[in-house]
């Protein structure tokens, strides 16, 4: 529950590469709040259920990474960086930012990441159709989600500054 928390937990979503580890990271040294790369941790723990032979990847054993955060989120303080958000228990987080990027420039970095043909056209889909924002509304209260803009450096920039305030502004109604 929230009002259990001393601190809040920060949802970063959005498809990948609109830039949630690089805010994570930022925001990890800003607020010295934990950062958890969900991905990591499955693949720490292997928790897969098996391999996605078209998109060459696992997929998540979605309960047995639950169950390894649970603990982890009941004080708060924790900044969950994923890029799904529809099998994480609503009550674990305050807030939810879904991270936007225009196709070019999604473009762009996934194919430096060495993404390509099916994989790239799939996530570059998923970013222009916003299934991922379309997720966090249908997965979390409406007021708790928001889009974030992540184009260029500066808006990177201003992305931290937010989410820094916005921490700053909860522990301070939560006196
Ligand atoms: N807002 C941004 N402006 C410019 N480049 C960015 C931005 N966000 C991310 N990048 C770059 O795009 C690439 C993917 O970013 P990353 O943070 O790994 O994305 P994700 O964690 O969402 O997959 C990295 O090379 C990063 O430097």
């Amino acid at each position: 529950m929230a009002e259990s928390r001393s601190l809040p937990n920060i949802l970063i979503t959005g498809t990948p590469g609109v830039g949630k580890s690089t805010l994570c990271q930022q925001l990890a040294e800003r607020t010295n709040f934990q950062w958890l790369e969900v991905g990591k941790l499955a693949k720490e723990n292997n928790c897969y259920e098996e391999f996605d032979e078209v998109y060459h990847c696992p997929v998540l054993h979605e309960d047995k990474i639950l169950d390894l955060m649970e603990d982890q989120m009941t004080d708060g303080g924790i900044i969950v960086d994923y890029h799904g958000c529809d099998f994480f228990p609503e009550r674990w987080f305050d807030i939810v930012f879904v991270l936007r990027t225009n196709n070019t420039a999604l473009f762009d970095r996934l194919s430096k990441r060495g993404y390509s043909g099916k994989k790239l056209e799939d996530n570059i889909q998923c970013e222009i159709f916003g299934t991922i924002l379309e997720e966090a509304i249908d997965s979390y209260k409406k007021d708790s989600v928001f889009e974030l803009s992540s184009n260029n450096a500066d808006e990177m920039d201003e992305n931290v500054e937010q989410i820094v305030q916005w921490i700053e502004q909860w522990k301070q109604n939560k006196m």
